[in-house]
């Protein structure tokens, strides 16, 4: 049993309070830390003052007040004298010159906004995901002659399923030395019960974009089978399961593009970083391509039927199932593509509350509309009852239902009068 009283680390600030720095620190305070949440952002800690978060994730709201009514949970927008300081801040993707670099400007101001605080013997961890190498470089100028420790820690939980994962993921710790590897170590014993394996810094950076690229190739090679199979009449779900029947082959799912703050984004720091990254690069490319493949889906169906003055419905627009990130969302290339032909949107989330464009009720979104185009894989729209379809069918102009993602009951649907096309049906 881990005695708290032999810690060298008793005080963590946490720099970045969003998906990942707030379930962190939240985390640390249950286990004894003591920790200051610092976010650049008044309202944020505003609201995660009052309890009124808006990051909606199973669990964290508990773990926030339960951190915070224990005293160990302080949040406020600057740093102060801590032991360790964990950076989860926004690595974002810009574009220099058609090529995509990762945005390391969210990274520098936090460093350069603990700079004054640091002591010997201080820890610097990085959660946020980064270009190979950055660890070290970023160690190599806060080396000033102050000992200091440093490590990166990369997060690899999924959204919808934090807290779980934060627990019991294995976690990588890759440290600039051992030293800094092993103290590392000792945070994050505390809450995980996952494996905990030592490298270093720059083995663990490329580790975490090795991961994420991993499923972003493999849903390109999905959506690739869905284009293939759409030109040849063959329906590519049923291709999917059969051929997953293989003792070796998973094949994932196809879908209206790949969306959120880190499948889409993080491969790109590695064709940032190697002219070798040619199948990277393309299934960014293909991914990327999804959204406006769907378009094309929605414009043939109109044409098909000529209709007039189209109205699609779209439905989710959050990144992924859910979840309430709006992030990189295909959905919004979606909007952007069918409104710039003159298509008009109105839109339904069951679960985002704030995005670029107005968002309405279930009721209101489908009124008059042509084509329900389901975009996000939400559990409500698996759950539609024969009645409420039904609803929807008399408002509707144009009984026309596009799934990108193949969550609907298309029985049902189909029963009450629609027609259903899939992503990929081969129809
Ligand atoms: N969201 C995920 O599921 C996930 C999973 C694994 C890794 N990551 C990585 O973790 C990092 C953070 O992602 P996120 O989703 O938590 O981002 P986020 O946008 O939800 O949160 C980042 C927070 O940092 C704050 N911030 C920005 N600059 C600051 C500064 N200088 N000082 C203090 N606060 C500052 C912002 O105001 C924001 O609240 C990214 O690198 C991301 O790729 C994210
Ligand atoms: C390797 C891995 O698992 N990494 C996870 C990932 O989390 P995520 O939420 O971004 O990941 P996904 O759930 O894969 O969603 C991404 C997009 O891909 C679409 N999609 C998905 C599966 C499919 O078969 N077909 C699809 O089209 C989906 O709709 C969405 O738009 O990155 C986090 C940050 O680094 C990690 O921490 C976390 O472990």
């Amino acid at each position: 049993m881990e005695n708290k009283d032999n810690r060298r680390i008793k005080k963590i600030c946490v720099i970045g309070l969003g998906y990942i720095g707030l379930p962190t620190a939240s985390m640390l305070a249950n286990h004894g830390y003591y920790v200051v949440g610092v976010d650049v952002d008044r309202e944020r800690i505003r609201r995660i003052k009052n309890g009124n978060l808006n990051i909606k994730e199973p669990g964290l709201k508990t773990l926030v007040s339960g951190a915070i009514n224990s005293g160990n949970l302080k949040v406020k927008t600057t740093p102060e004298n801590a032991d360790a300081y964990i950076v989860c801040v926004p690595t974002p993707v810009k574009w220099e010159n058609n090529s995509p670099k990762c945005n390391l400007s969210y990274i520098y101001s936090a460093i350069e906004s603990i700079k004054p605080y640091l002591r010997d013997r201080n820890l610097i961890i990085i959660e946020s995901t980064v270009p190979p190498k950055t660890t070290e470089r970023i160690y190599r100028y806060l080396n000033d002659g102050r000992k200091i420790y440093m490590a990166y820690c990369p997060e690899r939980v999924l959204p919808g399923k934090i807290l779980k994962e934060l627990v019991e993921n294995d976690r990588i710790i890759g440290g600039v030395n051992k030293e800094s590897a092993e103290l590392a170590r000792e945070i994050y014993s505390s809450f995980v019960d996952g494996n905990i394996y030592l490298t270093d810094s720059t083995t663990a950076e490329m580790v975490k974009l090795m991961e994420n690229t991993y499923r972003d190739v493999n849903i390109a090679l999905a959506n690739e089978f869905a284009k293939i199979c759409e030109e040849i009449n063959v329906n590519v779900w049923e291709a999917i399961d059969l051929a997953n029947k293989h003792p070796r082959v998973n094949i994932l799912n196809p879908g209206p593009g790949v969306g959120g703050h880190c499948i889409s984004v993080d491969p790109w720091f590695i064709v940032e970083i190697s002219k070798n990254a040619k199948l990277i690069r393309c299934a960014r490319e293909l991914n990327n391509s999804m959204p406006y493949y769907v378009c094309d889906l929605v414009f043939k169906e109109l044409k098909r039927r000529e209709i007039e003055n189209p109205k699609v419905a779209i439905f989710g627009v959050a990144y992924k199932g859910n979840v309430e990130d709006t992030r990189e969302s295909p959905g919004k290339n979606i909007i952007e593509c069918l409104t710039s032909k003159g298509v008009s949107v109105s839109i339904y989330d069951p679960y985002v509350k704030t995005f670029e464009y107005p968002l309405e009720s279930l009721k209101e979104c489908v009124t008059k509309g042509d084509v329900i185009l389901v975009i996000t894989d939400h559990e409500d729209f698996k759950n539609f009852k024969e009645e409420e379809i039904r609803e929807i069918y008399d408002l509707m102009r144009n009984k026309i239902v596009i799934d990108t993602r193949n969550i609907l009951k298309h029985d049902l649907w189909r029963k009450v009068g629609f027609y259903v096309k899939l992503l990929g049906d081969g129809k």
